[in-house]
């Protein structure tokens, strides 16, 4: 007889054995312990049924309000404002599922660390963020900080053009004038600057994230890029690309008397955690910690020579903070409430709703129809679906990042 793990059930018995002799508990022991000690909501969480049903309700909803952000297209010309705003609502419907899926579903903790005079501010100003890009689920932590202050719907981000691609999130980042980028400065000078305008009568507030790296961190994008710095005689990085200074650059220009402050933002994860989105959807619990500091625009040199070496002496610092955090487990400053809150949790229970009844419905009809050839069509289709979702999950995913960064460029 063979045992389901692939070995024989003899050989089985003997490890047991073997293992009572010496007084270790056998593994077959220790695993249904395990298994007893998991709670129903931890073995629901590793279910793959459940990453499915997430998965579709995330597609179904996102598509549902994509189309009703193309509705939205002859608001623009009757009130923009009007438009913008219900647009900030319809992209909280999406972004939210995800930062729901981090909070509540994974329970994964965010922590702030920042100035508590600051603290009063966060979400009351427009501002530019600045974050380090070594953490593939470090645009869900932004968007859960986003959501705990307020600003979720609006947040935007310098982002590059192959993302604009990705049903659900992409296609909601048009409506949400979102500034895309080819990574090719030539090009982007024009037309980052061009949107980076139309931000400006922006009717709520936002956050602008910029990812100065440009890119995510590998050991031989870390390499190359500590090749340049050496080239042009620039301290090197331990935990950072070099950043890449002309979007922040053009993004400050474009941006001054709109947004008050740079967040300065530094991002770790507890015991060496390296979290991923299967993790999450598996209800792998993180510990992230976030570092923020709130830099007064007006304290930022214009000039692009000048704004260029501000912004290197800040990735400086930021190299400094992951040291400290590697070190001790802390970053300066004190820890400053930020709870999670229930808005998201709402938000995902109220579109699970309505698209799972639909789909019990079709299937409960499906099943009684008989018809075999409506039920392989079906079949074909949530694969389809599932091999959709599987590709967006990629899209997140240090292993299949872009090859940019790994070669020397020069624009200049
Ligand atoms: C209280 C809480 C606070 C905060 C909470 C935190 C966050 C929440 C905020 C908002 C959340 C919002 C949304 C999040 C959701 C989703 C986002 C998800 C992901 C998207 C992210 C991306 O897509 S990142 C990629 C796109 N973005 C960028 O690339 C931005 C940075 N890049 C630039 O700025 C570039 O300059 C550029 C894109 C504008 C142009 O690129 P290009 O390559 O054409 O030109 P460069 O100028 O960069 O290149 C030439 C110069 O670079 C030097 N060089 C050459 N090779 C290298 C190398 N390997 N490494 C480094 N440098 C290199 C070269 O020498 C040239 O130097 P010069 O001195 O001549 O400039
Ligand atoms: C809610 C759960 C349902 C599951 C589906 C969610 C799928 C979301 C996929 C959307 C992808 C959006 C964000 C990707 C962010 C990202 O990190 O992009 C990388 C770029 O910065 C840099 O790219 P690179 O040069 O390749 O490192």
């Amino acid at each position: 007889m063979l045992h389901p793990l692939g070995g024989s059930c003899q050989a089985v018995t003997r490890e047991c054995r073997l293992r009572e002799e010496s007084g270790e508990p056998s593994a077959e022991i220790e695993r249904s312990q395990k298994r007893r000690e998991m709670g129903l909501g931890e073995c629901l969480k590793s279910k793959v049924l459940c990453h499915v049903l997430i998965g579709y309700v995330f597609l179904a909803s996102g598509l549902l309000v994509n189309l009703l952000q193309l509705c939205t297209l002859p608001v623009w010309w009757l009130n923009k404002s009007l438009a913008r705003r219900i647009n900030c609502r319809l992209g909280y419907c999406i972004s939210s599922q995800s930062v729901a899926i981090l909070d509540w579903w994974s329970g994964t903790e965010c922590t702030l660390y920042t100035d508590p005079k600051m603290h009063p501010l966060y979400g009351n100003e427009n501002s530019i963020v600045v974050l380090n890009h070594q953490f593939e689920i470090d645009f869900m932590c932004g968007w859960s900080f986003c959501d705990r202050f307020g600003v979720l719907g609006s947040a935007k981000v310098l982002v590059k053009k192959e993302l604009a691609y990705v049903p659900v999130i992409g296609w909601m980042w048009y409506f949400l004038e979102i500034v895309f980028c080819k990574r090719k400065w030539e090009e982007d000078r024009i037309t980052v600057s061009q949107s980076l305008q139309k931000l400006r009568d922006y009717p709520e507030n936002f956050w602008f994230l910029v990812f100065c790296e440009g890119t995510r961190f590998t050991a031989k994008k870390h390499q190359i890029s500590m090749e340049v710095a050496e080239k042009k005689g620039l301290p090197k990085l331990k935990h950072h690309l070099l950043p890449r200074t002309k979007g922040f650059w053009v993004t400050i220009q474009n941006l001054r008397g709109t947004a008050a402050a740079v967040y300065d933002s530094t991002l770790n994860f507890r015991n060496n955690e390296s979290p991923s989105l299967s993790g999450i959807l598996s209800g792998k619990k993180y510990h992230a910690d976030l570092y923020v500091r709130r830099i007064p625009l007006e304290s930022i040199p214009e000039g692009e020579a000048e704004c260029a070496a501000w912004l290197h002496k800040l990735y400086q610092e930021k190299d400094g903070f992951q040291e400290q955090y590697i070190q001790t487990g802390r970053y300066p400053g004190p820890i400053v409430s930020a709870p999670r809150r229930l808005g998201p949790l709402i938000n995902w229970l109220c579109w699970s709703a309505l698209v799972l009844f639909p789909l019990g419905a079709f299937l409960v009809s499906l099943l009684s129809s008989g018809s075999t050839l409506t039920i392989l069509a079906s079949l074909a289709f949530c694969y389809g679906a599932s091999l959709l979702i599987r590709w967006m999950i990629g899209q997140t995913e240090i292993s299949r990042s872009s090859g940019y960064g790994n070669k020397v460029n020069s624009s200049s």
